[in-house]
């Protein structure tokens, strides 16, 4: 069943989520980017408040060149946090290919998931390679939180592709980008592992504005109904 993915600020922000019954605490700090890292000392703060009781995800910052000298380095640091997952932007760069062989050592020690952007002509092939070098997981997202949400840059169509071919492949999958409650209905059914939200959540709709606690409830009871459906 598909599970919802809380991005969070950090140590209130987890709890509230929790208690609406998110399935992953993502830490992210949507100040810095779509995938703005949080500050180690915070996420290793919110791994020891979580406690096992959902899994952790945190991403690595953005990364534009992938790099994979500072890619593998934020990767490593991010992990020894003791996060259960470690989210890492694929950005269309000339070093992306080198990069991904960079990151095969690390995927064999540490849980990563890709993130792809949906508004950036992701190539959706990529998946292959990343079951092949050890990721877990790959996820779609948007890299500009201002020029609309998922549906607006990729069909349905082609998101229940790329959802299928992660099961295919043994990869968790996510989907996301600035999602709103009419979202659900709409990907619910394509069965991705989880629907990662931050906007949504927020007072104003707002990413960058904190937590919302009605907003989480209102989200929560979405996806609890529309799970109910899917049954
Ligand atoms: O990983 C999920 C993202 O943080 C979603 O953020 P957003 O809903 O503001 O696009």
């Amino acid at each position: 069943m598909t599970g919802w993915l809380a991005s969070i600020t950090g140590i209130e922000e987890a709890r509230l989520a929790l208690a609406a019954g998110a399935h992953i605490i993502d830490a992210k700090n949507p100040h810095a980017g779509a995938l703005g890292a949080l500050t180690h000392a915070t996420v290793h703060a919110l791994v020891a408040e979580v406690a096992g009781r959902v899994p952790v995800s945190a991403t690595i910052g953005d990364f534009p060149t992938m790099d994979p000298l500072a890619v593998t380095g934020a990767v490593a640091e991010m992990a020894a946090t003791g996060v259960d997952f470690v989210k890492i932007g694929l950005f269309p760069s000339p070093a992306l290919a080198d990069c991904l062989d960079a990151l095969a050592s690390l995927a064999r020690q540490y849980r990563l998931v890709a993130v792809l952007f949906a508004d950036r002509n992701p190539d959706l092939q990529l998946p292959a390679r990343l079951a092949a070098i050890g990721f877990n997981g790959v996820m779609l997202d948007t890299a500009d939180k201002t020029g609309g949400g998922l549906l607006a840059h990729q069909p349905v169509a082609r998101l229940a592709e790329f959802v299928e071919q992660a099961r295919y492949l043994h990869l968790l999958s996510g989907l996301a980008g600035s999602l709103k409650l009419a979202d659900i209905p709409v990907l619910m059914p394509l069965k991705p592992d989880y629907l990662g939200f931050r906007g949504a959540l927020c007072h104003g709709h707002t990413r960058t504005h904190t937590l919302n606690t009605s907003a989480i409830a209102t989200l929560a009871k979405a996806m609890e109904k529309q799970a109910a459906l899917e049954r």
